[in-house]
């Protein structure tokens, strides 16, 4: 049995005394390796904002289709817009029933915006920034449990290739493939993923002990998963979390959700950390190289 996902105040390591901040990041390693997960609450973000994005990117989805289509760019899904039915799990053939929208950071790849909305750019640009210190702060807080100086990450993954993913599962189309679900069961490929509590339920984890379990949160409250990336430099230490998202019970529910991939920088070698290594480890590589990789095995690249 494994144990329950912890539900941890971002406040406490925000704000809290010197043991307060201890117990946060031991609990918040605790349970990242032994569910994969872990429940943020009071993490700061601005709640009526957030739901104002919820809006917008709504809105963008109703667009045309022909005018969605104008945001792809490139073939490698990175930035704008991805049709639906494109992106497989690894190692599954069937497709996603999911269409997203990719942000990223500017310095490493241009973004493109859409015309319309007129608030996306902002609003999902300010999303993107609070995501991407929420990230940091949490990676900064396992340096303790992980024995490393408190910057370890920041150099790391500071400034680094993160993806902000606004993705719209439609309802679920009549002639859709029977092996088909909203996102099959995979494993995120950076470090660690912040996912701001979905639209409607769906996200399920899979628990150490093989079973299937639907993700309970509060509403508002930020979901934190455990990427490859996090399971490479600590050997598996804090595995990558297995998780998918299921097709509803009423086939016309459509659902949106915003994962915040924190990704290092590409130049940045992923590097098994000396207390892991056992002859077992991966062998050392950049996050840019690690990254094109998965990108090849979901057939985005
Ligand atoms: O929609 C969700 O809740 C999760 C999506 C997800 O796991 C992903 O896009 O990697
Ligand atoms: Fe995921």
């Amino acid at each position: 049995m494994t144990s329950p996902v912890a539900e941890l105040k971002l406040s406490d390591y925000l704000l809290g005394t010197e043991e307060k901040r201890k117990a946060f990041a031991d609990d918040l390693y605790t349970s990242l390796r032994e569910t994969g997960f872990v429940v943020l609450t009071d993490h700061g973000i601005n709640l009526s904002r957030l739901h104002e994005a919820y809006d917008i990117i709504a809105d963008f989805f109703a667009l045309p289709e022909e005018e969605k289509r104008d945001y792809m760019i490139g073939m490698d899904g990175q930035r704008g817009f991805t049709p639906f039915g494109r992106e497989h799990a690894k190692g599954v053939e069937a497709a996603d029933l999911k269409e997203f929208w990719h942000v990223g950071r500017d310095e490493i790849k241009p973004n493109v915006w859409p015309e319309r909305p007129a608030a996306f750019r902002a609003e999902v640009g300010w999303l993107y920034d609070a995501l991407d210190e929420t990230g940091l702060l949490l990676l900064q807080a396992l340096t303790g449990p992980l024995d490393l100086p408190e910057e370890y990450f920041d150099e790391m993954a500071g400034g680094g290739n993160s993806i902000l993913r606004l993705l719209h599962y439609p309802a679920i189309p009549e002639d859709a493939d029977p092996a088909s679900i909203r996102a099959a069961a995979h494993e995120d490929i950076n470090l660690i993923t912040l996912l701001v509590s979905a639209s409607a339920s769906g996200l399920e984890l899979l628990g150490r002990d093989g079973e299937w379990r639907a993700i309970e949160a509060p509403a508002d409250a930020i979901i934190a998963d455990a990427g490859d990336m996090l399971a490479r430099i600590t050997n598996n230490h804090i595995p990558a979390t297995t998780h998918r998202v299921v097709n509803p019970d009423n086939s016309r529910d459509v659902r949106y959700s915003m994962p915040f991939f924190l990704h290092p920088r590409p130049d940045a070698m992923l590097s098994c950390l000396p207390q892991f290594r056992d002859g077992s480890e991966d062998p050392d590589i950049t996050g840019q190289g690690f990254l094109e990789q998965r990108l090849r095995e979901i057939g985005l690249s």
